[in-house]
């Protein structure tokens, strides 16, 4: 069963169309990424479906209310992580999430959460003396301390570094994990690849795809892998015999390295022939079409 629903949403700035019919299913329990180019309307979408900014039309359901009219019921049951969630300066990491604990019956214990952000040794601080990444993880534990059953996360690690965002990744996956629906608004395309079930792919102001990560990325890519090597040896004497091999379709030197594209069974195609032919392949890598790939092949930038 759905958890949100939304049909033709639409939604205008001075006569400029930043929403312009989105139709969009996310289903309980799943982690769903809204994924596209600067200013595609993500946040837009996002800050309707929480009831943050008023559509101009269509319709939006979630969790059987709808966030124009049934603000206050859907508060305690969405937890909200906005760009540019701003506090209070000199609010305490700790006073915030007592603030929040207090607008909710069942909030999750303050201690843990701070635990599991960890910002425990932050608990005194002032909110406009953290860092960029503490005040995310602060905004981050804010939109769950209702124990949400939907949680709507925009840029969810941006300003995070590499270990605060496997850590954050770890956290969402929990989410999943406790049958949380989860709204994920990311340019991380390693970040979507990993956590997301689905994802719908936005551009201008529209919905292009939605797919799993791997459907996406086989629908838009072929499935290409690319394999590079240096041969010992004479390498352009071997070209011909490479192209031959089902499902290459490229074959190319750079410099010293030999690049072979294609799709299906090409790496076993290619490692049996350099088998077979007693062949020496030195430095050998194999690139799979990512999730990068998939969404560059959209192309526009606003
Ligand atoms: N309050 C506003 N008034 C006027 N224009 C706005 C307003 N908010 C957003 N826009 C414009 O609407 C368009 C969509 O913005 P939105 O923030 O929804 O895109 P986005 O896909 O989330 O982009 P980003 O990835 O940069 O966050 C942009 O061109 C933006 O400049």
């Amino acid at each position: 069963m759905p958890a949100i629903t939304a049909r033709d949403l639409r939604k205008s700035y001075s006569g400029r169309t930043v929403v312009d019919g989105i139709d969009l299913d996310v289903e309980e329990g799943e982690i769903f990424a809204l994924l596209g180019p600067n200013g595609a309307g993500k946040t837009t979408t996002v800050e309707m479906l929480t009831g943050v900014r008023h559509r101009d039309s269509g319709r939006i359901d979630v969790l059987g209310l709808d966030p124009d009219h049934d603000g206050e019921k859907l508060a305690h049951l969405v937890g909200v992580q906005l760009q540019d969630s701003q506090l209070p300066d000199k609010l305490r990491v700790e006073e915030a999430i007592a603030l929040f604990s207090s607008f909710y019956r069942d909030p999750i214990d303050g201690d843990t959460l701070l635990e599991r952000l960890h910002l425990s040794e932050h608990r005194r601080r002032p909110f406009g003396k953290l860092s960029g990444g503490q005040q995310q993880r602060l905004a981050i534990a804010l939109a769950l301390v209702g124990r949400p059953r939907v949680a709507v996360l925009d840029e969810l690690t941006t300003g995070l570094d590499p270990k605060a965002r496997r850590e954050t990744w770890g956290l969402i996956s929990g989410l999943r994990d406790d049958g949380v629906t989860v709204v994920l608004v990311t340019h991380f395309m390693e970040e979507a690849e990993h956590l997301a079930d689905r994802l719908a792919l936005f551009e201008n102001g529209r919905i292009v795809a939605v797919d799993t990560p791997a459907g996406l990325i086989a629908s838009r890519t072929d499935g290409r892998q690319e394999i590079r090597f240096r041969l010992d040896g004479d390498a352009v004497a071997e070209l011909e015999g490479l192209r031959r091999l089902p499902g290459v379709q490229t074959v190319a030197l750079q410099g010293p390295t030999v690049v072979v594209t294609g799709t299906g069974d090409v790496i076993l195609a290619v490692t049996a022939h350099i088998a077979r032919e007693g062949l020496t392949a030195r430095d050998l890598r194999v690139h799979q079409a990512t999730l990068d790939d998939a969404v560059l092949t959209t192309g526009s930038n606003q």
